[in-house]
């Protein structure tokens, strides 16, 4: 299928029998069951390089799966073992502002669950809008605001399909709190407190960065952290009864005044997560470590 097609994607969200073909595909070409997956934010793939005894699928062998198209998103499902644990991480994911409607954005969401996934990890890199947040920050991310929902969009939009889950799923504990309370003990451990918060993530639909009253308007509506993915991850992950543990890397600080000549841009995003990627490495192994023994006990 060349680029064009693939990126043009249609109104209506693939059939269970579509995913489950991608679903299948994976699991015949590795020996690992995964209950974990991750999905990566902008330059925070590198975790999925730590894995042991991996196996590579690159999107564009996976049948009916996306394509990257962002720098910092390399585009691989790559399984295999952290800790010994088996994880799934996807090394790259989708955006709106690619082309994709937010359906086919989260539609690996859905071939994680057939394939077996309870528990996801769901990372980016965001610009700060709290401005007690400094660059470098770990956001831990306590709720967000779907603005796609406010304008009548979801990855959701179509008919259900009851075996991935309910007509109407409540989003009020999208987050987990037992995941939340673990990840700050752990992070406690790693005497990462001081740049660690907890907040309020948006997804706007990019790509271009926010205007100073777009930022200040967030400001006031409760936003900590803002960005153009992850939200119908979530929205898809909680539909099909995943857990959820998500962080925000603070990659920039959003401009709320005018007379600055500085500007927000991709280049700085992979910079900083670059620099902070072994610090997000760990307190990620430590995460996934802390879960599987969750899952064990469930
Ligand atoms: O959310 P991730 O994929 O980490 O990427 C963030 O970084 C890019 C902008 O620099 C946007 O894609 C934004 O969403
Ligand atoms: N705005 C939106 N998305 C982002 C930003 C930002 O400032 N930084 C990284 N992703």
């Amino acid at each position: 299928m060349c680029l064009e097609e693939t990126v043009m994607g249609d109104d209506t969200p693939y059939p269970f029998e579509v995913i489950k073909e991608s679903a299948d595909y994976l699991l015949s070409g590795t020996q690992h069951r995964p209950k974990i997956g991750v999905i990566c934010g902008s330059g925070l793939g590198g975790l999925a390089d730590q894995l042991d005894e991996r196996d590579v699928f690159p999107y564009e062998s996976i049948p009916n799966f996306p394509v990257s198209t962002v720098a910092g998103h390399a585009g691989r499902m790559v399984i295999g073992l952290l800790s010994g644990v088996p994880v799934m991480c996807m090394q790259g994911r989708f955006h709106a502002y690619e082309g994709y409607p937010l359906w086919k954005c989260a539609m690996p969401v859905r071939v994680m669950k057939l394939m077996g996934v309870s528990h996801i990890i769901v990372t980016n890199a965001a610009g700060g809008l709290n401005p007690e947040y400094k660059i470098g920050d770990i956001m831990i991310i306590k709720d967000h605001i779907n603005m796609q929902g406010f304008a009548g969009d979801s990855p959701l939009r179509g008919r259900n399909d009851e075996r991935f889950g309910p007509r109407f799923p409540a989003m009020n504990n999208a987050y987990d709190k037992n995941l939340i309370a673990m990840a700050k003990k752990i992070v406690a451990d790693m005497n990462l407190t001081n740049v660690v918060q907890e907040g309020v993530y948006v997804m706007l639909g990019g790509p271009t960065y926010e205007t100073v009253a777009e930022l200040n308007m967030l400001r006031i509506i409760g936003v900590d952290a803002v960005g153009m993915s992850t939200v119908p991850e979530v929205v898809v992950a909680r539909h099909c009864g995943m857990k959820v543990f998500a962080f925000s890397l603070i990659t920039n600080q959003c401009i709320t005044q005018y007379d600055t000549d500085a500007q927000a841009n991709h280049e700085e995003v992979i910079e900083v997560a670059n620099i902070r990627k072994k610090d997000l490495q760990n307190l990620a192994r430590r995460i996934i470590v802390n879960m599987s023994e969750e899952y064990q006990e469930s």
